[in-house]
């Protein structure tokens, strides 16, 4: 295996929205849970994204697994690395994304790093270091109640500042619109002054294209999908790509009874639970009850079993904002969120367990529990449900599953429908 990329994810849902992003771009592309065990043969590819579930544990547990990504993925031929993270910068002040980035910088022994969470297909844009989700900041955007790293400040200067161990710099719109000469100058410019990271501006794909063509000869960067993006179309114009990688086919159908998770309690997801009350069985579980001792995760799995033959069902925690804040204050932020995602690990597996072998799951801390519960490690690619949400096969399962794991914010108020009418 010669990448022509490697990828180095800090959630699982954003691992398969960049993964989906590449395949488009024409790259071959595997999404691993981890860093794959020694021997362990996967396919050919051009692409490969290490998904870890990292964007919310410790800084320095983050760094190390990040590391071993990297280096995995170098071993394997990858002259690129990207970091992939949020569309939306998900981060605490604490980390991640800073010591991340400081340590597989330093990695690459490259002296500067470009940044940027743009991905105009979603709505994601960054003006003068500000990120715009959709037409507003991202502080007034739902993604300032985000129940584990609520984005309070839409300067990603300041923010990836306060996290990072070196100063951060700007590439701005009118640097960018002059060209990936202009870019790469810049960023010379900047690393001369000492600053380890630069914010590049970026509104629509062109730029992204101009930032991947800028820094494709570099060793890393950090981004989301837009990034991908770019660099995906540069390294196909350098003939780095496969013909009719996009929408590489899920194979046979896989059958079995279907059903849906969500942990998400994002606006988009809020809207999809309401939406899917319409068209399938929803039991919507009590977070309180479970954090109290009841036996939720039996309660829902009877709830499923019962229904699981006459069709999909849906089982969700989303909760609003208030919801969210209430119970946290009670029960703290960490051991709510922690023991909602056991939760729901367990009934995918109780699910499974049950027949299901086709899963959409709607969180990114969600459905890296649910994998992980679930020991699945390898995903190939199928076709995009919606932006940033493909279909996934699992790769060494002997028994294959489909599964859509929707980052939070993705998809339409139709998704849950949409993403099963894919899935057979
Ligand atoms: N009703 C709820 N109250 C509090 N926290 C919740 C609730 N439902 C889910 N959570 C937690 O909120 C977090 C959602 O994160 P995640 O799954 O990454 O979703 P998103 O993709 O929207 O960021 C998880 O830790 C999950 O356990
Ligand atoms: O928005 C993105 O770039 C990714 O899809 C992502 O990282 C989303 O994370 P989430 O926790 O699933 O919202």
């Amino acid at each position: 295996m010669s990448l022509a990329l490697g990828c180095v994810a800090d959630d699982y849902t954003g691992a398969s929205d960049l993964a989906n992003t590449l395949t488009k771009a024409g790259l071959r592309t595997i999404q691993t849970i981890g860093v794959p065990e020694e021997g362990r043969a996967l396919p050919e590819a051009d692409a490969v994204v290490v998904a870890l579930k990292s964007r919310s544990i410790p800084a320095d547990q983050a760094v190390a697994r990040s590391r071993e990504a990297e280096a995995w993925l170098r071993a394997r031929g990858a002259a690129h690395v990207m970091f992939k993270v949020c569309s939306t910068f998900d981060s605490t002040d604490a980390g991640n994304i800073g010591p991340v980035m400081d340590a597989l910088r330093a990695e690459a022994g490259a002296a500067i790093a470009l940044v940027t969470p743009a991905f105009p297909e979603t709505g994601r844009s960054v003006y003068q270091g500000n990120l715009f989700v959709g037409s507003v900041p991202l502080n007034e955007s739902p993604l300032k109640d985000h129940p584990l790293n609520p984005m309070r400040d839409a300067n990603l200067v300041r923010v990836l500042g306060r996290q990072s161990a070196s100063p951060v710099g700007l590439i701005d719109t009118a640097t960018v619109a002059r060209g990936a000469e202009a870019v790469a100058a810049r960023l010379q410019d900047l690393a001369a002054e000492g600053k380890g990271a630069a914010i590049a501006d970026a509104i629509f794909d062109s730029d992204l294209e101009t930032l991947g063509r800028a820094i494709i000869a570099e060793k890393f960067s950090v981004g989301a999908s837009g990034l991908g993006l770019g660099l995906a179309r540069a390294l196909v114009a350098d003939g780095r790509g496969t013909q009719d990688a996009a929408g590489a086919a899920v194979g046979e159908p896989v059958g079995g009874a279907a059903a849906c998770l969500a942990g998400s309690c994002s606006q988009a997801t809020l809207q999809q639970v309401a939406a899917a009350e319409k068209i399938m069985p929803v039991m919507r579980l009590d977070p309180a009850r479970l954090l109290a001792g009841a036996d939720v995760v039996a309660e829902a799995l009877a709830f499923a079993a019962e229904r699981l033959a006459a069709g999909p069902v849906l089982i969700a925690s989303s909760a609003p904002p208030e919801a969210v804040r209430a119970l946290q204050a009670e029960h703290g932020v960490d051991a709510a969120g922690h023991a909602i995602e056991a939760a729901l690990a367990a009934i995918a597996e109780g699910l499974v367990a049950r027949g299901v072998r086709r899963l959409v799951v709607a969180g990114g801390e969600t459905s890296g529990s649910v994998v992980d519960r679930l020991g699945l490690t390898a995903f190939l690619l199928g076709p995009e449900i919606a932006a940033g949400v493909p279909v996934l096969r699992t790769a060494g399962r002997p028994e294959p599953m489909l599964l859509a794991l929707k980052s939070g914010n993705f998809g339409g108020p139709d998704f849950f429908g949409r993403a099963l009418d894919m899935m057979a």
